[in-house]
């Protein structure tokens, strides 16, 4: 599956790339109350400019993206000097306050997320077919903290073509999350000509005793 996304990145064929940053994250992230300071993991984090919003506003960023092209295009936007190393089993780009970690979400360990605060997910869902899905969310949870919050922003759309996008309704974002999360749904977006409609939700990790 990464192997499709990797001939995806080789021939350019990003349409879901922005680039400005996504009205759903300027919008409502200042709302969610996040401390300044407060480290965001952004998953399947593309080349989005998403991240440089984010540091902008005193968020330091770890995204997780496994095409390397994604990286350093991301990396190439702005002249700040890049530092590299390598740290279990991920090739790791530091440009002032955004790590980008090149591999599979996947095997990233609870370990190495250890200072995540907060999240931003936008598009992730969309990209992963439905099985993989129940495992990113689980993934997720498992990186986490008990009180941390994060955006997240999906689509719908009418399924007569696959995906990716992926269609995910609202009752699957529901059925994915609710197990580990409290869920907010904040807006959905007017649909588009080719039927997508974008779909917006806070979630806060619940605790042990939910
Ligand atoms: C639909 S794009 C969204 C990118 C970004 N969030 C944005 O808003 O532009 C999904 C991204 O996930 C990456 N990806 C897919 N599977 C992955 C995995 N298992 N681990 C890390 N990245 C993955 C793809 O290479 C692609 O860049």
């Amino acid at each position: 599956m990464s192997e499709d996304w990797l001939a995806r990145w080789r021939e350019g064929r990003i349409g879901f790339h922005r680039s400005e940053p996504h009205p759903a994250l300027t919008h409502h992230w200042p709302r969610l109350g996040v401390p300044a300071g407060t480290k965001v993991l952004v998953p399947l984090c593309g080349k989005s400019v998403d991240m440089r919003w984010l540091a902008q506003h005193d968020y330091p960023v770890l995204g997780i993206e496994v095409a390397a092209e994604a990286i350093e295009q991301f990396l190439e936007q702005s002249p700040a000097e890049v530092s590299r190393y390598h740290k279990a089993g991920f090739e790791i780009s530091r440009q002032g306050s955004v790590e980008l970690w090149c591999g599979d979400f996947f095997h990233l360990h609870i370990d190495q997320a250890a200072e995540i605060g907060a999240f931003y997910d936008r598009a992730s869902l969309i990209a992963l077919p439905p099985a993989t899905r129940h495992r990113y969310a689980f993934h997720l949870a498992q990186l986490i903290p008990p009180g941390a919050k994060g955006l997240l922003v999906s689509i719908t759309h009418d399924e007569s073509w696959e995906g990716p996008p992926y269609s995910v309704p609202a009752e699957e974002i529901r059925t994915l999350f609710e197990p580990n999360f409290r869920l907010v749904h904040l807006e959905d977006n007017p649909e588009q000509e080719d039927s997508k409609r974008e779909s917006v939700w806070e979630l806060e990790r619940r605790g042990p005793h939910g």
